[in-house]
Order: C-alpha cells, then sequence, then structure tokens
C-alpha cells in the first residue's frame, strides 16, 4: 500500500546537541506503529518535527508523496497530519461538546471561509456528533471538561485529534497520567479508531505497545536503533538488555 507519511534522514540539532539522527519512517493507511525508547531518547522531538511545531536541521517530511517540510503546523494538520500532545491542552470551563465544536469549526473554518449559517453548521453538527459517539462520550456532552476524569479527559482530546479529521495521527503517550482503573478508556479508544487511518504513538507502557502496535520502532540517543513485529522486538536481544528490561 501506498504510504501517507515518509520521514527521510530527519535531523535536528539544538545548538551543539543533536537530538534526532538521520530518522526515516514510513507510516501507511491502516499502520499501527509505536515509538518506544529510553527516556530522552528523542520521541517527543521526533513527532514535534514531523507534526511541524519544530523544524528540522536537516531531511524531510512527505506526505502523500509530497513534500511538507517546509508548512506550518497548521497546514500540515489541513493536510490530515494530526498529533496530540503528552499533557492535556483543553479548556477546563468549557463543555464537552463546545469543546469538540470549537475543534470543528476551526477544522471546517479552513473549508468554510464565507459565513457560519445553515450547511457549514450542519456539518459542524454532525461531526461533533460523531465523535461523541465514536468515543461513547454522549454522557458527558454537557459536563464542563474540568468535571471529568483524566482518563475521560485524555479521550476529550482525542475527540479534538479525531474531529480534525486525520489520515495520520500521532499519540504523544496517550494513556500518560491515567491512572490504571482508568486505562481501559484509552485502551477501548485506540482500539475503535478508524481501521484506515495510520497511527503513530508514542508510549511507556509495554502493554499498550504490545497490545496496539503492529510495527515498533526503537529510538536510542535519537537514532533508529531497530524496527521490527512486537514478536522481532520482544525477542531482540539488545533491545531487552538496554530497554525493555529496565522498562518492565
Ligand atoms: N527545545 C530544546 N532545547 C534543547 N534541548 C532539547 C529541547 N527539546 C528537547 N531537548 C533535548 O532533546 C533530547 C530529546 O528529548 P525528547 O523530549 O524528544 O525525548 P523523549 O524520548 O521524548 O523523552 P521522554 O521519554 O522523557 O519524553 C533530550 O536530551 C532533551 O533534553
Amino acid at each position: 500500500m501506498n504510504n501517507l507519511l515518509e520521514v527521510r534522514n530527519l535531523s535536528k540539532s539544538f545548538g551543539g546537541l543533536q537530538v534526532t539522527r538521520n530518522v526515516d519512517l514510513t507510516i501507511a493507511p491502516g499502520d499501527r506503529v509505536a515509538l518506544i525508547g529510553p527516556n530522552g531518547a528523542g520521541k517527543t522531538t521526533l513527532v514535534n518535527l514531523i507534526s511541524g511545531v519544530l523544524d528540522p536541521t536537516g531531511g524531510e517530511v512527505m506526505l502523500d508523496g509530497s513534500k511538507v517540510t517546509a508548512l506550518s503546523q497548521r497546514q500540515r494538520a489541513h493536510r490530515g497530519l494530526i498529533r496530540t500532545f503528552q499533557i492535556t491542552r483543553l479548556f477546563h470551563s468549557m463543555t464537552v461538546a463546545d469543546t469538540l465544536r470549537v475543534a470543528a469549526i476551526q477544522k471546517n473554518g479552513m473549508t468554510y471561509r464565507f459565513g457560519w449559517g445553515g450547511r457549514s453548521a450542519d456539518l459542524i453538527e454532525k461531526s461533533v456528533e460523531r465523535v461523541l459517539t465514536d468515543l461513547r462520550l454522549q454522557d458527558r456532552r454537557d459536563n464542563d471538561v474540568s468535571l471529568l476524569a483524566y482518563g475521560e479527559q485524555r479521550l476529550v482530546e482525542l475527540g479534538v485529534a479525531l474531529i480534525m479529521e486525520p489520515r495520520v495521527l500521532m499519540l504523544d503517550e496517550p494513556a500518560a497520567g491515567v491512572p490504571q482503573s482508568e486505562s481501559h478508556i484509552i485502551m477501548d479508544a485506540i482500539e475503535n479508531l478508524p481501521a484506515e487511518l495510520g497511527v503513530l504513538f508514542i508510549e511507556h507502557d509495554m502493554d499498550l505497545v504490545f497490545r496496539f502496535a503492529r510495527r515498533i520502532i526503537v529510538l536510542v540517543s535519537g537514532g533508529v536503533f531497530c524496527t521490527g513485529t512486537p514478536d522481532e522486538i520482544a525477542a531482540n536481544e539488545d533491545v531487552r538488555a538496554m530497554y525493555l528490561g529496565e522498562a518492565s
């Protein structure tokens, strides 16, 4: 299948510190790829480079075969390259439905520039309903975000990403900070992501990694140390010695 996302020889230095080293990776429709590695390996930096939060020192990011390296985060998002952050960035005094509505308006605002009547409003409400249903958040629609359990807040954040109609979705530690008792909320949501979506996720929780990833990329010191299926990575002595042993 054709790749949605292709990263070629991507590098980033902060002053004299090189934190991304000649990274190549691809994401195809339906991919579930986990990006793992020790603390400080450069995982978030890589996602920041791919999503346009940071400019690379070298290399290219391609989406559907076209270079997007010079495009802003917003322009990349408009083309379907969407990411979430390690820590939620929600307005706590807004309701769940309004939070999704604002995201939908932002998304559609890029297309519908000529007013907010009729058809645009319908489209926005439809997409809000779709995401509320997909994430099983209908009962929470009128609750302020601040009243939700943290796992549910992370779900709303995922909803904001989904309402942007991603083709490639990058999740930065989707379960970070979520107590064990609520982790099933996130697991169910990830399991039910649209099948055709290409997903790249950073995760330290190895249960989540081995449950969802069909391919794992191990990043060490900013470079790709190895790539493989979960079975291959679990059996890799070097990864076990260096990382999995320490992480479990
Ligand atoms: N803006 C910055 N300026 C200077 N150094 C930075 C900057 N951002 C990240 N770094 C450094 O780059 C390296 C990689 O950081 P990054 O956050 O990408 O790692 P990570 O693999 O995501 O770590 P973690 O698993 O702890 O979240 C670290 O040494 C970090 O200190």
